[in-house]
């Protein structure tokens, strides 16, 4: 039997993204904005600081007086933070200032309280200020109108904090993807449940869960099939509103993986199906009434390298983020490597340091795609390209690291 060459990696991925397109925008409180994805430009509504302030507690003096020091001035007022701010230096005056309060018309310089001697209404200023020393400027970090937002940045807390201070209680953010996740198989069992010798607990749907909601979006479990057409499609067809489906398990070719059967007795049009990957072969893509679908392979560790590689780009793409700095990297490789085949391989590695602070990728000696235990220990996927020679302790190699706090670890 002849089989069509297995499609690379890349062009998979750029099929996916090119088949979907970023969901519509609602409007969310800012303080529950974390990991939410801006859905339009963001302007300031006002000028920040709306006002010249103080950096310092100290003394808001005229540079022309204080040219010589010491100098003796007087203590016309007091201006704390959030005082309109004090009557007008003249001539031989200073304000008492604290940090963030206005700075008086007239004043032209700060002196820290550390630098003077006070003696009740009057103030020795011990050493000459530099001009404008410790004033912020209105409009030192933006100012009204100014673009501080872009259409597709995750609100990080720094981003959160920008636009809190520039005015905005509510922010328009792309809704988040709400993602069916269906397993199947009759070898599987919830965690808990009664289970027969012959079964096994089914974890990919609660992985695959948590991996969806850190990224962003909502899982909705649709539970475990049976091997049968008409469970499969049930479950399917019952699911509640979705913007992407995904299933696990049954991708293969055996007489039970009933996935692509059963969803294309229900409409499901194969955008392509068998990738050049280890482990994922069988991954899935396609489209089932207008709702994107991702059909990954039942090996636990092959439906998470393939959520990692396919699933979280996926889900970008219904969030509108814009695209990241490559999650990539490179490190140096910790073991020899055999020469690769035709599949590009995802190793599940280690990373240490090495003295000079590169990074040091070390492939677990087992890779068994069934096998989870060095999955939960991994720091990063090993890259192999297709057809790779043999490769050295030392030589650079291509990592994409699962550790590394990324901004779609941050939802
Ligand atoms: N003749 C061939 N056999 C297989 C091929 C092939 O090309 N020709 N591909 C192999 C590859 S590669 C993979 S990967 C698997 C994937 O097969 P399926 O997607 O059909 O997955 P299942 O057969 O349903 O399950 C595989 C394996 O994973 C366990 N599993 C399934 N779901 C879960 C779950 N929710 N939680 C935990 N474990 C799960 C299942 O019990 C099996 O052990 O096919 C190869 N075969
Ligand atoms: O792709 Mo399978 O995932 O090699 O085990």
């Amino acid at each position: 039997m002849t089989r069509k060459p297995l499609m690379p990696v890349d062009e998979a991925r750029a099929h996916i993204l090119a088949a979907t397109s970023p969901l519509d925008s609602e409007t969310v409180a800012i303080r529950a904005s974390r990991g939410r994805v801006l859905a339009a430009d963001i302007r300031a509504r006002l000028t920040q600081p709306p006002f010249a302030a103080s950096a310092m507690d100290g003394y808001a003096v005229r540079m022309a007086d204080t040219l010589v020091c010491p100098v003796e001035l007087r203590i016309i007022g007091e201006t704390p933070a959030g005082s309109a701010p004090g009557p007008e230096i003249g001539p031989g005056e200073a304000i008492r200032i604290f940090t963030g309060a206005a700075i008086p018309p007239g004043a032209d310089a700060i002196v820290i309280q550390e630098n003077t001697r006070r003696d009740g209404d009057r103030v020795e200023i011990l050493q000459a200020p530099e001009p404008g020393r410790h004033i912020r400027p209105a409009g030192l970090d933006f100012k009204d109108g100014d673009l501080i937002a872009r259409r597709g940045e995750r609100l990080a807390p720094a981003l959160i904090g920008l636009l809190a201070t520039a005015d905005h209680p509510m922010v328009p953010v792309s809704r988040r993807p709400r993602v069916g996740i269906l397993t199947s198989g009759d070898e599987l069992v919830e965690p808990g449940a009664p289970r027969a010798p012959h079964q096994i607990v089914s974890s990919n749907s609660i992985a695959l869960a948590a991996l969806v909601e850190a990224a962003g979006g909502i899982a909705i479990d649709l539970g475990i099939a049976r091997d049968r057409t008409d469970d499969i499609q049930a479950r399917v067809k019952n699911a509640p509103k979705l913007d992407l489906l995904i299933t696990s398990g049954g991708a293969s070719v055996g007489d039970h993986d009933l996935v692509h059967s059963a969803l294309s007795g229900i409409g499901l049009e194969v955008n392509f199906w068998r990738i050049a990957m280890r482990p994922g072969k069988p991954m899935m893509f396609g489209d089932l009434k207008g709702v994107p679908f991702l059909g990954l392979p039942g090996n636990p560790a092959s439906a998470l390298v393939c959520a990692h590689v396919f699933l979280i780009p996926l889900l970008r793409r219904l969030m509108g983020l814009l695209p990241e700095i490559p999650a990539q990297r490179l490190a140096r490789l910790g073991s020899a490597l055999k020469a690769n085949d035709e599949r590009q391989d995802y190793l599940r590695a280690r990373l240490t340091e090495a003295e000079d602070g590169a990074l040091i990728a070390t492939p677990f000696p087992r890779q068994d795609s069934a096998m989870l235990s060095p999955f939960a220990s991994a720091d990063a996927l090993l890259i192999r390209p297709v057809h790779a020679p043999a490769a050295e302790p030392g030589e650079l190699v291509e990592i994409l690291p699962l550790r590394i706090p990324a901004d779609h670890l941050l939802a």
